[in-house]
């Protein structure tokens, strides 16, 4: 049995309180709920009890003796950060395709020409589970030392059934054996392979009549996801896999509207998506039609940035009244990182969101995209036991000293699993 946990005289306590009902909108994503001279009680995996320190000395100052005590003074403490939107489990690397694109080539074109998505395909087929485990591991052990306690991860690099399959269960383990929760999607519609190249129709009959049926039976993966973008899958290929996909009691998600204006938005709304992602070129219509739906929109700001293309409207979007989630899309091809405050930067000074909105956004509405607003996402009574502690005194600061990797200690279901900036 681990000992408590007492984190004490945090100058902010940022507890994003009050949205676990649903997702935050409008002008709430400005309010953070802190609390001043925080302390927080951990206890068996689940917070205990929030308040100022005095009113935790009260209730819990007998008990000191049995608690690892941490003092967050000067420093800044927050839910573990949430990362809704991952390509987390994949072998190899595409460092030469970066090369390509700063020398003119574009994403689509290195893609049509066999690289890209295929490329990471192709790697990922031939590395083994183990293969994939350590590389995976790897990338998992980073996210938690910048401080996310939880991510999603989409398959969608075996393109073949086996293959995914092996990616989901590689995620699986992960889950069962690695401090980081990990919430998994089916993505088999991520491309359509080389080998159905000319006929891509089969492909789409191959991902809605075997592999989601599969995929579910065996309980691999909670969403469904699919690429709807000019040259991958059309909107009407999208809503068919996705309406599959629900059948299945897979609930649907979309990259939508990423390289060119497709209709991804007003498809997500048509069909009542949990999230939309990207969304770079989304139309006004397919925004408002959004915020009608209460479909989450998952911005990836640095997808842009390392594809050098502007970013989604993220200011536009909540000013219409869209939830708004952040993500690092951590990919190989367009978004190698894991620092999910760097994205939440960018958010910042690329989509004009304030840095109030980005902890929102990469807290409690994360949590919302991937169904866990219920036990992740904001430090209140009763959820779990995930706290991230910055070395930083204010939210404002996290966000203007950037690129700076500020995380000191993460408490992950109850354990302390980062202390002074390294794994414990
Ligand atoms: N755009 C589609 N999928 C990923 C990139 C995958 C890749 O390039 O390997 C994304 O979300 O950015
Ligand atoms: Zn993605």
């Amino acid at each position: 049995m681990i000992k408590p946990v007492w984190i004490r005289h945090a100058s902010q306590l940022a507890t994003l309180a009050g949205g676990s009902e649903e997702p935050v909108v409008g002008d709430r994503m400005n309010e953070l709920t802190i609390i001043e001279d925080g302390s927080i009680w951990l206890e068996a995996g689940v917070i205990q009890r929030v308040g100022t320190d005095e009113e935790l000395e009260q209730a819990y100052g007998h008990r000191a003796h049995e608690a690892q005590i941490i003092d967050a003074a000067g420093k800044l403490v927050t839910p573990g950060l949430v990362d809704p939107h991952t390509h987390l489990v994949h072998a190899g690397s595409r460092q030469n395709e970066f090369n390509m694109r700063l020398n003119g080539a574009t994403y689509m074109e290195i893609m049509n020409n066999g690289g890209g998505i295929h490329s990471t395909t192709a790697a990922t087929r031939e590395a083994s589970h183990e293969e994939l485990f350590a590389q995976s591991k790897r990338r998992l052990d980073q996210f938690l030392l910048h401080g996310v306690t939880t991510v999603e991860a989409k398959s969608g690099y075996g393109l073949t059934l086996a293959d995914e399959i092996k990616q989901l269960e590689v995620a699986k383990q992960l889950h069962e054996s690695h401090p980081m929760d990990i919430i998994s999607t089916f993505m088999g519609a991520h491309a359509v392979p080389r080998e159905y190249r000319e006929d891509p129709e089969a492909f789409v009959e191959l991902v809605t009549q075997e592999m989601i049926p599969e995929v579910a039976r065996r309980k691999l993966a909670e969403f469904n996801d699919v690429f709807c973008e000019r040259g991958v899958f059309t909107p009407e290929q999208s809503k068919r896999i996705l309406e599959a996909g629900a059948r299945h009691g897979l609930l649907p998600k979309i990259h939508a509207d990423e390289i060119e204006p497709y209709e991804g938005a007003e498809l997500a709304a048509a069909i009542g998506a949990v999230s939309a992602d990207h969304l770079l070129r989304a139309s006004d219509r397919g925004i408002q039609l959004m915020a009608e739906a209460g479909v989450i929109a998952v911005l990836l700001p640095g997808t842009a940035f390392f594809l050098m293309a502007e970013s989604a409207n993220g200011r536009k979007m909540i000013d219409a009244g869209v939830a708004v989630a952040i993500s690092t899309d951590c990919n190989p091809g367009s978004s190698p990182t894991v620092s999910l405050p760097l994205i939440m930067n960018l958010g910042c000074l690329k989509m004009g969101m304030t840095p109030a909105e980005v902890l929102t956004a990469a807290t409690i509405n994360a949590a919302h995209a991937i169904r866990r607003a219920h036990e992740i996402g904001s430090l209140e009574a009763g959820k779990k036991a995930d706290v991230t502690i910055f070395d930083v005194p204010d939210f404002m600061t996290l966000q203007y000293r950037y690129g700076i990797n500020h995380v000191d200690t993460v408490v992950k279901n109850g354990a302390i699993v980062v202390a002074g900036g390294s794994l414990v």
